[in-house]
């Protein structure tokens, strides 16, 4: 592999260090209280209490006893690896474009001052309405379809899709609002799954695989290979710590939308990726996004004398396509959605 252009090299303060912490503290959640015949609701308090611990102290953690089968995993492992191992001519015959900013994206790589990766992108509904343009005032909507290997996405997105309502009821749960609380904002989801593509890096030292961001969504649901590199700013301390791979684990975290609709009850946490000089690596990440039409704002719940509203409004679709069509801009955005 050849040296590294300049506009990769991350500045100083966002550059890993080489001994990173191990993240013993991310807390590991076993959801089988919520799988169990006989209803235990002392198991489900205790859940929904270490959920709410979690969000409060971490914005991340890992899940176990999740019931997405491994099958539905490994296909869709196996065709990702497939598809990036395609040459780059043939991926990009999928490329996200800005008529239609969904599949294949060599970004990370081409595009300068950017992250050492390429990505593939399936929504989760076909198709999914969004605004066509950022223009607040502009109305007009427009369709985004899937491109191959969709078909290889499904069953893994329907069982992506319990498990993340699944977890908004907890989540809901612990911030003591009723359980079906979110569910009016996802009747349209603009939710969609990233197969990442980590190439090994030229220069592991000053280069990252992701840049420090947050999830602008509402929750994010990842899996990661055994290579690992996932590093996550510890809330306290701000320290960077690596996040092990579990097999069998999830890894979820909170987005700006939680925080948001939480008044900052919970926050969206930054994290980032190391690059790797020797293994390349996978990871496959869910991101549960709402309706294009919904208005962003701290629930009413959390509004009171003590506690003023403490974000602005916005539109989501207006903010998403504004994120989806940046790419085809020279605009730098910081987050993922
Ligand atoms: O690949 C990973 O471990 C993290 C990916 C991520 O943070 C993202 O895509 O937003
Ligand atoms: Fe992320």
């Amino acid at each position: 592999m050849g040296e590294v252009h300049p506009d990769f090299i991350q500045t100083l303060e966002h550059q890993p260090k080489l001994d990173i912490t191990e993240a013993e503290g991310i807390p590991l959640i076993d959801l089988s209280p919520l799988n169990s015949l006989d209803f235990d609701t002392d198991a489900l308090a205790r859940l929904v209490a270490e959920i709410g611990d979690a969000c409060k102290n971490w914005g991340f953690f890992h899940v176990i006893n999740h019931w997405v089968p491994l099958q539905a995993l490994e296909k869709v492992d196996l065709t990702s690896r497939k598809f990036f191992a395609l040459s780059r001519d043939e991926k990009r015959k999928v490329r996200r474009s800005r008529a239609n900013p969904v599949g294949y994206s060599d970004f990370g790589i081409t595009k300068n001052n950017s992250d050492w990766k390429e990505v593939f992108d399936s929504i989760i509904e076909d198709p999914i309405v969004i605004y066509a343009s950022d223009e607040p005032d502009d109305k007009e909507l427009k369709e985004l379809h899937n491109q191959w290997p969709q078909e290889v996405c499904e069953g893994y997105n329907a069982e992506m899709q319990k498990l993340s309502n699944k977890l908004m009821k907890l989540i809901a749960l612990s911030l003591g609002l009723e359980k079906d609380r979110f569910d009016g904002f996802f009747k349209e989801p603009t939710t969609f799954t990233r197969l990442n593509y980590y190439p090994a890096s030229p220069d592991p030292q000053s280069t990252l695989g992701l840049r420090v961001h947050k999830d602008a969504g509402a929750l994010t649901i990842l899996v990661q290979d055994d290579v690992g590199g996932l590093e996550v700013k510890r809330k306290g301390d701000d320290e960077w710590i690596s996040v092990k791979p579990i097999p069998g684990a999830y890894i979820v975290n909170v987005g700006d939308l939680i925080q948001i609709w939480s008044n900052d009850k919970y926050e969206s946490v930054e994290h980032r990726v190391k690059a790797n000089s020797e293994k390349e690596r996978y990871s496959i990440a869910f991101f549960l996004n709402p309706s294009h039409y919904i208005w962003v704002e701290p629930l009413e719940e959390f509004i009171n004398e003590e506690n003023s509203t403490k974000h602005k409004g916005y539109r989501w679709g207006k903010y998403y396509a504004t994120r989806k069509l940046s790419n085809f801009k020279k605009v730098v955005t910081a987050g993922n959605c």
